[in-house]
């Protein structure tokens, strides 16, 4: 209803437009995932279908939202790079915050029999979610080293903290015997104590995971000298490499470009 006496209300709405020219990054992360994770048996300390749920609902994120760059992924969190230029809801940030976690939400939940066909959903996964802007790529590239290293620390001390459980240790005698200890000391206990190479786990559990277009060469026929006619294309990839330091983002120069 037009102009009612009511209509001051709105007038109580605060303006929630982000700067202009700034990268957006939403980060969601997993509310309470250390009970979701033990409700749902995870493997410990990393369950490669939970990951694989993750990152199948982050391709959902970037083929839905056109405006989104680029996605890096560990554990129960997602970073949603928005390019600079998004004019997506006239950059509110309560929308893209808000759109942005329901649809990873839903698609968490709608997917989970494919990953979990033979688990029952038991509890509702749920995410925070928080904004930030970057107002230079360059500190968009710091950010993901951050979470980067963040990963590579955390799955360091998990494997050793849950090599250290199964092998008969209670949770706190692990954690006594890992507190103070650099990373050569971890990787020396994985080598010497349970036969690991650390360097030879998983690249998704090292690095974690990043998501983003990329043009890839596919072969789209045989012509009629049997020679594969091949055909570029652009297609959302799932990857486990280093995004710390340059070559990644040389490599991928249109990624965090600037206008
Ligand atoms: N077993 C197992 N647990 C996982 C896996 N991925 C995430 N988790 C759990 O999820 C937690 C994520 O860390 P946090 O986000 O700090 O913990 P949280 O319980 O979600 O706490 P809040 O985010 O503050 O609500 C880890 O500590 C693990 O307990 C996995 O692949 N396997
Ligand atoms: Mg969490």
């Amino acid at each position: 209803m037009a102009n009612s006496k009511y209509e001051y209300v709105k007038k109580f709405e605060v303006e929630d437009k982000l700067p202009p020219c700034n990268w957006v990054i939403l980060r969601i992360d997993g509310c309470h995932f250390h009970r979701f994770s033990a409700v749902h048996d995870f493997e410990k300390p990393n369950d490669v279908n939970a990951l694989m749920l993750m990152n199948s609902c982050a391709v959902a994120m970037l083929e839905h939202f056109p405006d989104i760059a680029f996605d890096y992924g560990v554990s129960d969190e997602y970073s949603f790079i928005w390019k600079e230029t998004s004019q997506f809801y006239q950059r509110r940030a309560s929308k893209i915050l808000s759109l942005g976690v329901s649809f990873f939400t839903s698609m968490y939940v709608i997917k989970w029999r494919d990953f979990f066909p033979h688990k029952e959903l038991k509890e509702p996964p749920y995410f925070d979610a928080r904004i930030v802007c970057y107002p230079r790529a360059k500190i968009v590239r710091d950010y993901l080293s951050w979470r980067q290293v963040d990963c590579h620390i955390n799955n360091q001390y998990n494997t050793c903290f849950w090599k250290l459980v199964q092998s008969g240790k209670s949770e706190k005698e692990a954690q006594e015997l890992l507190k103070g200890t650099l990373a050569k000391d971890k990787n020396e206990m994985l080598f010497t104590q349970f036969g690991i190479n650390y360097d030879k786990l998983p690249a998704m559990f090292k690095k974690g995971s990043c998501v983003y277009k990329d043009h890839v060469e596919e072969t789209v026929k045989i012509d009629e000298a049997g020679n594969p006619v091949k055909r570029r294309r652009q297609m959302v990839v799932v990857d486990h490499i280093d995004i710390i330091g340059n070559k990644f983002w040389k490599d991928h120069p249109n990624i965090l470009k600037e206008d």
